[in-house]
């Protein structure tokens, strides 16, 4: 866990951006697919790229985009210092690539998708300030406004679960970095790093996420985020 005596160094992000984008069904890899003439993942990067204390960014995209050097990266520029390294099958092994790749600078660690390319950088905020207060993992959550029930392979309901205990959670998803690297070491696989560091124990807090932070998944999704951006200004 963080040293609250020690003085702190800096914050790595793990953007996470390999993965195929097979329910938006553009025909490119979902972080690469434009939103107002720029692929989500550039979006992504202008948050994370002003988050205080940025320290490192590994940027994890499938193999076959891995040609950086040109001026303009597929029309993604990328913050200073960022590496690129390839992902994986599975979200948690392209988390576990980025993780590897970071420099030695940072004590904490952020994973956050690509695809939430317009999460506000107070959310960024909030989660690293719950993780230096103390906390090894801190997930940014929304109240869940829908009744959840769980279900049988029938589709029978074997459960309602009390909703006010529950929150919908979204990136980035903020830790301790050895934590986070102890939790990854176990090659579990899981749908978020937060559930990874919750099977070691740790303490996982949740603080209030935003709506803006929501996953680009669907054709619906990426309407709605372009509704929601603004224009670029023309000169
Ligand atoms: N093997 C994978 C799978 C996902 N991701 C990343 O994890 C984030 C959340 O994943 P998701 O929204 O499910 O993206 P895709 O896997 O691309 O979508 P789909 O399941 O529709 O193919 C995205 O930024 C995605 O690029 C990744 O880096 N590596
Ligand atoms: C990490 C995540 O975004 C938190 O809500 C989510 O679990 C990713 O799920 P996906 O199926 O890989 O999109």
């Amino acid at each position: 866990m963080t040293d609250a005596h020690a003085a702190p160094r800096g914050v790595g992000v793990v953007v996470v951006a390999a993965g195929s984008g097979a329910r938006l069904g553009a025909g490119v890899p979902k972080a690469f697919v434009p939103l107002h003439g720029r692929p989500l993942l550039g979006h992504a990067l202008d948050t994370v790229a002003r988050v205080p204390g940025l320290a490192a960014v590994s940027v994890v995209v499938p193999e076959g985009l891995l040609d950086v050097g040109s001026a303009s990266w597929h029309g993604v520029t990328l913050p200073a210092g960022a590496v690129v390294v390839a992902g994986g099958a599975e979200r948690t092994a392209s988390v576990a690539a980025g993780l590897a790749a970071l420099g030695p600078d940072c004590d904490v660690v952020l994973v956050h998708d690509a695809a939430r390319c317009l999460t506000p950088l107070a959310v960024f905020e909030r989660v690293v300030a719950a993780v230096r207060s103390g906390d090894a993992g801190v997930v940014p959550g929304l109240a869940v406004v829908d009744t959840v029930k769980t279900v049988d392979e029938q589709g029978l309901v074997t459960g309602t679960p009390d909703r006010g205990t529950l929150r919908a959670v979204q990136t980035p998803q903020g830790f301790d970095r050895q934590v986070l690297l102890a939790a990854h070491a176990s090659g579990v696989d899981a749908t978020d790093d937060a559930a990874l560091v919750e099977r070691t124990g740790h303490r996982v807090r949740v603080v209030e996420g935003d709506p803006l932070a929501f996953k680009v998944t669907t054709p619906e999704d990426l309407e709605r985020a372009a509704r929601l951006l603004p224009p670029p200004q023309v000169p």
